[in-house]
């Protein structure tokens, strides 16, 4: 079984890949839209693509090309501990203070705000496809006094010097990856997860008094759990929004198609993204 996933090698979305399909063949695509449309096309059976980090929140392309493009389901979910460190060429390593530019993920770099406000104050950033491809960069151009945010397997993978461990801002940092695929694949025997969480996509009708309100009661009266709202932009007008809800428990007969009928007997429309084992993975 063929694997696709956030590319090039050593990003942190084939560290959470190798985590759990190990024994799988893993496919690197350069971006998210790009993993998506291997599974839609069949060139792959599954993927693995970012959606959420601690510090910096959603990854929008992800949720904007499966709500609104891909419409893949999603049938997994592994969150894995996040360490960005700062490296560069081994032969900037003496001068690596002196970096005159930083490359990154752009989800990498927010997490490290703090870290480069005050090492790197003035110095441009540039975000790039992944962290990986950061970290394989600026080993291409040695030239460059140039650093990279990436995590250890990329300076292993590319040859790069750590300089600076664990730069982003704050401890907790995780990111939650989803796992993407329109084959009958049991994530559940895979990941040996029991833990399940289930994703809508909700379209409030336009112009009701309190219709935010009522979506919230139909959850809320039948006591199911909440971990996430979110709105996203419908890209119709401005003041267009959609919400993406995450519920913590498993689709069940009674209480989730109820509060959907409720949801759309108010005129709102409900798409299942998915309900799906969710599995929390150490990489030590
Ligand atoms: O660039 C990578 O290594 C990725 O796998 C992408 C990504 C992301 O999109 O959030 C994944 C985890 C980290 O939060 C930083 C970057």
């Amino acid at each position: 079984m063929k694997v696709g996933y956030l590319g090039p090698k050593a990003t942190f979305t084939e560290l959470a890949v190798k985590k759990v399909f190990e024994r799988f063949e893993h496919v690197p695509y350069q971006t998210i839209p790009g993993c998506m449309d291997a599974v839609s096309n069949h060139d792959v059976e599954l993927a693995v693509v970012p959606l959420e980090n601690a510090l910096e929140g959603s990854v929008n392309i992800t949720l904007d090309y499966l709500t609104q493009v891909a419409e893949l389901p999603i049938i997994g979910e592994i969150t894995i501990p996040i360490k960005q460190h700062l490296m560069v060429h081994p032969q900037n390593a003496e001068s690596w203070q002196d970096a005159e530019k930083i490359y990154s993920h752009s989800h990498a770099i927010a997490q490290c705000h703090k870290f480069l406000h005050k090492h790197f104050k003035g110095v441009p950033y540039e975000s790039v496809s992944s962290t990986a491809a950061a970290a394989k960069m600026i080993m291409e151009s040695p030239e460059q006094n140039a650093a990279a945010i990436a995590n250890e397997l990329a300076a292993k993978e590319y040859g790069a010097t750590i300089v600076e461990r664990s730069i982003h801002d704050f401890d907790y940092n995780h990111t939650r990856f989803i796992v993407l695929s329109e084959q009958n694949i049991d994530f559940q025997v895979l990941s040996g997860s029991s833990h399940y969480r289930t994703t809508l996509m909700v379209t409030l009708p336009s112009d009701q008094a309190g219709a935010l309100h009522q979506v919230l009661s139909a959850f809320a009266w039948r006591k199911i759990n909440l971990s996430k709202i979110e709105s996203r932009p419908m890209k119709t007008g401005i003041g267009n929004y959609f919400f993406i809800i995450d519920l913590e428990m498993k689709l069940d007969d009674v209480l989730i198609p109820g509060a959907i009928a409720e949801m759309e007997a108010l005129g709102c429309s409900v798409k299942l993204l998915g309900s799906y084992p969710a599995i929390m993975v150490d990489l030590d």
